[in-house]
């Protein structure tokens, strides 16, 4: 009998006017598993994850959490999900602690084990020594650790994060992917959406390839990539461009 899977997506679509942003596409990340989700600029890979985790309601087609239906039961599918949003707000004025603090409560846990829960992300994530400034003051890659904090705390089963290396130094991404191969062990899956070929390739087991809207391969890592590099097969998958090459004359005149 198949495992019911960490997420499912079935024929979900989006539209912003005329554009379509997601095509009717259907994707499974299998229990367990470090998926990777990759694509050019404007694939739709945030507008599809948005509408996994119940941020952005799909024109048509559905979302499961673990089994979960993420529309017709959002409380319980937003139990098992943890987000770290593309450009992700964070309420600004409050320091680390206290946004984890505001985070764990909000979410019904108990303050004891919000305190030491907050306490190791913040040491494990390399900001506490940054206990007291306020997120506002905040780098772009210290404000992507935070965001993971928040996401980790409430122990979820599913994490979704929207590149979530983006900014973040060698040191502090090898935690991270320390923490979350750690998250995959104990029985947890992440979904990671990165431009990084090189990163997925040695992150991920699983991954799927969108452009324009559909996903155009899916699957374990060694049957997406073929004999050869995941960058030779994207290129492959999505078509080069050699704009850089051919045009721009004025630039190099
Ligand atoms: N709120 C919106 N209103 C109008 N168009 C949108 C909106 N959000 C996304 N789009 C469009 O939908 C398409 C997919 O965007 P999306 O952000 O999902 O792509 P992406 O794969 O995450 O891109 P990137 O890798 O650049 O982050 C793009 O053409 C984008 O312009």
């Amino acid at each position: 009998m198949q495992e019911t899977p960490a997420l499912h997506l079935s024929g979900v679509t989006k539209r912003f006017g005329a554009k379509v942003a997601v095509a009717g596409i259907d994707l499974t990340v299998p229990p367990r598993s470090m998926f990777g989700l990759v694509g050019p600029n404007g694939a739709g890979k945030t507008t599809a994850l948005s509408m996994a985790v119940g941020l952005l309601r799909p024109d048509a087609g559905t979302a499961s959490i673990l089994g979960v239906d993420v529309w017709a039961e959002p409380d319980a599918a937003k139990a098992l999900i943890g987000v770290l949003p593309d450009g992700l707000a964070l309420p600004e004025r409050l320091t680390g602690p206290e946004l984890l603090t505001f985070t764990g409560l909000l979410r019904g846990l108990d303050p004891a084990d919000v305190a030491a829960r907050s306490a190791e992300l913040l040491d494990v994530l390399d900001l506490a020594d940054a206990g007291s400034t306020l997120v506002i003051d905040y780098s772009a890659g210290m404000r992507k650790k935070i965001g993971l904090a928040t996401a980790l705390l409430h122990r979820p089963r599913l994490l979704v994060l929207d590149e979530p290396f983006e900014a973040v130094d060698p040191v502090s991404a090898a935690g991270i992917r320390a923490i979350l191969r750690r998250f995959v062990a104990a029985g947890g899956a992440v979904v990671v959406s990165s431009h990084v070929m090189a990163l997925v390739e040695s992150l991920c087991d699983h991954l799927a390839v969108m452009a324009a809207g559909s996903v155009v391969a899916a699957g374990p890592l060694d049957q997406v990539r073929g004999g050869g590099t995941l960058e030779e097969a994207f290129v492959g998958l999505v078509g080069g461009r050699t704009a850089g090459r051919d045009g721009l004359s004025w630039l190099v005149s």
